[in-house]
């Protein structure tokens, strides 16, 4: 990987995505990060390698690929704020902004760049993420192939026809590790509860979602099979997963599922409103 790239915000997800395309070789020189904080902006340098900057200027933001990374509230002012500064150059915009339709960039950047809409995940930072890609039928095969192998430093990529099925990305790969994070959570106090110690509450914890994981990936089971593999009739796997039952688990994730597609949603309205 060799394409020059420019980061707009040196937050955690472009960290992330940086931590991707450096353990995937991609040189430190190609990769600039324009981020205010310049605290941030140094540790970025100092960790990655890369070249940074407070503010845009053409200089700059003179690459073949620009990633849009600030938060959605503030992406509207950062995009049409590089408008000046691009000026006729024309890289392939990639935004991972949640929620922000190519129709809000189009608005506010203009109608020649091309677009892909991107949905990482922070385990990109460990060259483990899962990122869902749109483009609309103004992005070439060449730049679908470019975004792609971008992302694909950083994990695994799935692209979806329909826009609108980002919110369901979002809400599945986008946020899902912070779910299995709560749940780590959750199964760590459970186990403290029950007379362990925090330090070995925290190591099963951690290598039973490892172990359980890896198994669903690398076994060809599906994850039906392997968890009635682990319940015996009558055992006391059937006594937790009875409690979760009861509990609507299903119902639970599905509702918490919804709640993200639907923020991903009002955000894009919020921001196409104003
Ligand atoms: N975190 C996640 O798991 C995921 C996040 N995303 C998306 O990624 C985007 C970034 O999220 P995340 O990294 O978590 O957020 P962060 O707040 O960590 O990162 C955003 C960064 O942008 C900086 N920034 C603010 N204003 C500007 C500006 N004018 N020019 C350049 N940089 C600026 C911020 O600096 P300062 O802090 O000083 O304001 C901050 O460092 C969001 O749109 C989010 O929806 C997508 C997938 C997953
Ligand atoms: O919470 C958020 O809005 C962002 C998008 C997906 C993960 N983090």
């Amino acid at each position: 990987m060799d394409t020059s790239i420019v980061f707009v915000g040196g937050g955690n997800m472009a960290t992330s995505l940086i931590s991707g395309l450096r353990n995937a070789d991609c040189p430190g020189e190609r990769i600039t990060v324009i981020e205010p904080d310049e605290a941030k902006g140094e540790q970025l340098a100092s960790q990655y390698g890369v070249n940074t900057a407070t503010s845009a200027n053409a200089e700059v933001l003179s690459a073949e690929v620009v990633v849009l990374a600030v938060k959605p509230q503030m992406l509207r002012e950062v995009a049409q704020g590089l408008v000046e500064p691009l000026g006729d150059s024309k890289p392939l915009i990639m935004s991972i902004a949640a929620g922000v339709p190519i129709a809000g960039l189009r608005e506010w950047m203009g109608n020649d760049h091309a677009y892909v809409r991107c949905m990482p995940n922070t385990p990109s930072l460990i060259g483990a993420g899962a990122t869902g890609l749109y483009a609309d039928d103004r992005v070439t095969d060449d730049q679908r192939e470019l975004a792609d192998t971008i992302l694909a430093t950083a994990g695994v990529t799935a692209w979806v026809d329909e826009e609108s099925l980002l919110n369901a990305v979002t809400a599945t790969s986008g946020s899902g590790p912070a779910y299995f994070f709560a749940f780590m959570e959750a199964m760590q106090a459970g186990a403290m509860d029950l007379g362990l110690d925090e330090a070995t509450a925290r190591e099963l914890v951690l290598h039973t979602a490892l172990g359980a994981a890896r198994m669903a990936i690398e076994s060809g089971d599906d994850p039906t099979t392997l968890r009635e593999k682990v319940t015996s009739p009558g055992g006391t796997t059937a006594a937790a997963l009875g409690e979760f039952s009861e509990g609507e688990l299903g119902e639970l994730v599905g509702r918490a599922m919804r709640s993200a597609s639907d923020r991903a949603d009002s955000l894009a309205r919020e921001l196409l409103d104003k």
